[in-house]
């Protein structure tokens, strides 16, 4: 499985990541929204040069200009609530793109908020088949809600390929994915690898919650 961290090169999005992290900086939830979005947009971009293409005559008002277009159907698949805003960044890119969305919170399971259940309820998607799906979520922390939401897809249809797009992920994220997902068509994109999490099960340093930052805390 390839797993690709584009903090490796430097790019804006290093910028980007710099001002979701920043304390005082993520208190806008305008602005941190839309740095999640701009990571989306460029993400897009870098998967773009992965896809199939295939040639295309456009008709412009003077003559025939031969164009290479993406041959891929692409399905844009989210897990609500913080991947609606990374999610609509790979849809600004990817326009022509089918959506999927599915729901999965995290839930502390014991009083010292140690152990974490996933809560998957609302899924809407079209079918799957054939197509290339990419699953775009901020925070791959256990790797848990990726699974499940995953999981919740594939009952939809089989992916030809599939791209796991998301802005911060831990080694023990990554390696869930790698033991759960299939190893020959599955990428894992991200703009950082943090070293791990906290107790609560926090990706740490990271950046916080991001469902919590994007659109406020929740009951
Ligand atoms: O890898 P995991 O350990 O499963 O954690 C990652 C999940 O945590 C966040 O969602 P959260 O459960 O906080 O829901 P929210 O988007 O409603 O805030 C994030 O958007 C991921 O879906
Ligand atoms: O650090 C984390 C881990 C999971 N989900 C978040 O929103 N933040
Ligand atoms: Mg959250």
């Amino acid at each position: 499985m390839e797993i690709i961290d584009l903090s490796k090169g430097n790019s804006i999005i290093n910028q980007y990541l710099a001002e979701i992290r920043d304390v005082n900086y993520q208190q806008n939830r305008l602005l941190f929204r839309n740095n999640i979005t701009r990571v989306g947009e460029m993400m897009a971009y870098e998967i773009s040069k992965t896809l199939e293409y295939e040639t295309k005559d456009v008709t412009t008002p003077l003559g025939v200009s031969r164009v290479s277009v993406p041959a891929d159907k692409i399905i844009l698949a989210t897990i609500f609530r913080a991947g609606l805003p990374f999610h609509n960044g790979f849809l600004n890119v990817f326009d022509h793109a089918g959506n999927a969305f599915v729901s999965a919170y995290r839930e502390y399971t014991d009083n010292e908020h140690t152990e974490v259940g996933i809560h998957v309820e609302y899924l809407a998607t079209p079918s799957i088949d054939g197509k290339t799906l990419i699953i775009a979520d901020p925070m791959l922390a256990t790797g848990g809600s990726m699974e499940l939401g995953y999981k919740a897809f594939l009952t939809k249809g089989t992916p030809k390929r599939i791209h796991i797009a998301c802005v911060i992920a831990t080694p023990d994220g990554i390696d869930h994915i790698k033991k759960t997902l299939p190893d020959d068509k599955t990428t894992i994109w991200c703009a950082a690898v943090d070293p791990g999490m906290n107790e609560h099960k926090y990706i740490v340093p990271g950046f916080g919650d991001a469902g919590d930052l994007c659109y406020g805390s929740k009951l």
